[in-house]
């Protein structure tokens, strides 16, 4: 379980920090930047949340889990215009940072030199099991990465793959159980080879 670092950083340089939550999907991602983000506000913390304009899966403005927890969102379309939206806040919440640019980077350090803390939740890999657009470099440059798994669909061990049910070329897909499973290295393999060959 992430334990907050506190206000340290804040008081006394001035600085904030960088938080990544990453796995494949159905891994708890949202549920874990929700949970961070609904204990800030309990700490009387301001709190400005963002997600990508294209994930409009559930609603067009909440962010919303697979379990139907949810949290009011700005939707935006450039990762810039975070830093339009989050002068005053103490604290900046991310999810589906994946769908982001590179410019994501250099906004969340801003953030986070200016004094914010920065929560960002996003997918690791896409279904080819490839990074993810600006996540690898979110998580070098995060002060903090937490890794959480789903459970594997065809097994029940843990999974860290997001397997795409149907093949399909685009590296962007939206959608859910219909279209992807979790599914752990072995089975993420086995329904690879199967696809391949038919
Ligand atoms: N295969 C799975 N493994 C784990 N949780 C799953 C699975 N399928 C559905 N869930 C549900 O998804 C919830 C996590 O949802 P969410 O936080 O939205 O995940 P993520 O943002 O990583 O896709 C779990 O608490 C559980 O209720
Ligand atoms: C693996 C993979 C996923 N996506 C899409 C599918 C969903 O709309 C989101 C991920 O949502 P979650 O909160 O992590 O469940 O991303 C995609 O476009 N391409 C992929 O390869
Ligand atoms: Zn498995």
């Amino acid at each position: 379980m992430f334990i907050e670092p506190g206000t340290r950083h804040t008081k006394d340089r001035g600085t904030g920090w960088i938080e990544v939550i990453s796995g494949s999907m159905f891994s708890g991602k949202t549920e874990e930047l929700i949970r961070r983000l609904n204990r800030a506000r309990i700490a009387n913390l301001n709190v400005e949340i963002f997600k990508p304009g294209i994930d409009v899966r559930y609603d067009e403005e909440d962010i919303v889990s697979h379990n139907k927890n949810s949290i009011r969102s700005t939707p935006v379309n450039m990762a810039e215009e975070i830093l339009l939206y989050s002068g005053s806040c103490d604290v900046v919440g991310i999810d589906e940072a994946q769908f982001f640019d590179d410019a994501l980077v250099d906004v969340v350090n801003k953030l986070a030199d200016a004094g914010k803390r920065v929560i960002l939740a996003g997918l690791d890999m896409d279904s080819n099991g490839v990074p993810f657009g600006p996540m690898p470099h979110l998580m070098a440059v995060a002060e903090y990465v937490t890794k959480v798994h789903a459970i594997c669909v065809n097994c029940g061990e843990i999974a860290h793959y997001s397997f795409r049910k149907s093949a399909s070329e685009s590296q962007i897909l939206l959608g859910e159980h219909d279209v992807y499973e979790a599914r752990c290295r072995s089975c993420y393999l086995e329904g690879q080879k199967i696809q391949k060959n038919e």
